[in-house]
């Protein structure tokens, strides 16, 4: 069986011509999370940034659901990661000047012409984080962790087959954080989902299928 997610030979440098990691294969299965973890610097966020098209790698190539990123232009490659994507950036990105239940709602909003349907699944996603009564508020009135509650549930409400995410629980406290990684294995584990989970945490590497540790040389397994 194909992976939903193959990458190889993939090779970046940045400027100043330090190069980043060269070499680097990565498959990940339907059903398959897998950890990355590895220095501050490495290029964990670089290299999520490349799988979700938006960073260009200097060689390698990338497949999602059998389709080569490289030659996709910027439309498509909006495209792909509009309805296959769930991406939680280190930043959040919570747009300011709409409300979290449209925050969360756009990604279902985007590729379905029912604004009520999207409604209705921001709410359901906003409880499942803890923020159901939270709704109509603005991103300036939330926490941290709040807000990375709100990327994440906005990450997962349109049940993307591929997730992409950068430290989404280092901003909560423990039991906040084990909820969250709960909603992640069920898109996984239930939805059928492949996801790459950048972490320090260990309570997150711990509900891998496989823990890699990024280097210049590409990913390493982690044993133990
Ligand atoms: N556009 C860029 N121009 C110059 N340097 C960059 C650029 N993007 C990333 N870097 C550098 O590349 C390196 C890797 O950055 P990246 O954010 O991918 O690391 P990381 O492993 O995710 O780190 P952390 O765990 O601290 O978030 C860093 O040294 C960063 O400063």
């Amino acid at each position: 069986m194909s992976a939903l997610l193959a990458v190889r030979g993939l090779a970046k440098s940045v400027p100043g011509l330090r190069q980043l990691f060269a070499g680097l294969d990565l498959a990940v299965g339907a059903g398959e999370l897998v950890a990355i973890v590895g220095e501050s610097g490495v290029g964990k966020s670089t290299l999520l940034n490349i799988i979700a098209g938006l960073d260009e790698a200097d060689a390698g190539e990338v497949r999602i659901a059998g389709d080569l990123l490289g030659p996709l232009d910027e439309a498509a490659r909006t495209r792909l990661r509009r309805e296959r994507i769930g991406f939680v950036f280190q930043a959040f990105h919570i747009l300011p000047y709409l409300t979290l239940r449209q925050n969360v709602g756009l990604p279902v909003a985007l590729v379905s012409p029912d604004p009520v349907a999207a409604n209705a699944r921001a709410e359901a996603m906003l409880a499942r984080v803890g923020l159901g009564d939270r709704g109509d508020g603005y991103a300036r009135d939330l926490s941290g962790g709040e807000l990375q509650r709100v990327a994440i549930a906005r990450a997962l409400v349109h049940r993307p087959a591929l997730i992409l995410a950068d430290e989404p629980t280092g901003n909560l406290d423990p039991d906040t954080a084990a909820r969250v990684l709960a909603l992640f294995a069920d898109a996984v584990r239930e939805g059928g989902a492949a996801a790459v989970i950048v972490t320090h945490s260990e309570a997150t590497a711990a509900v891998a299928d496989r823990v890699l540790t990024l280097t210049p040389h590409g990913l390493v397994e982690t044993h133990g």
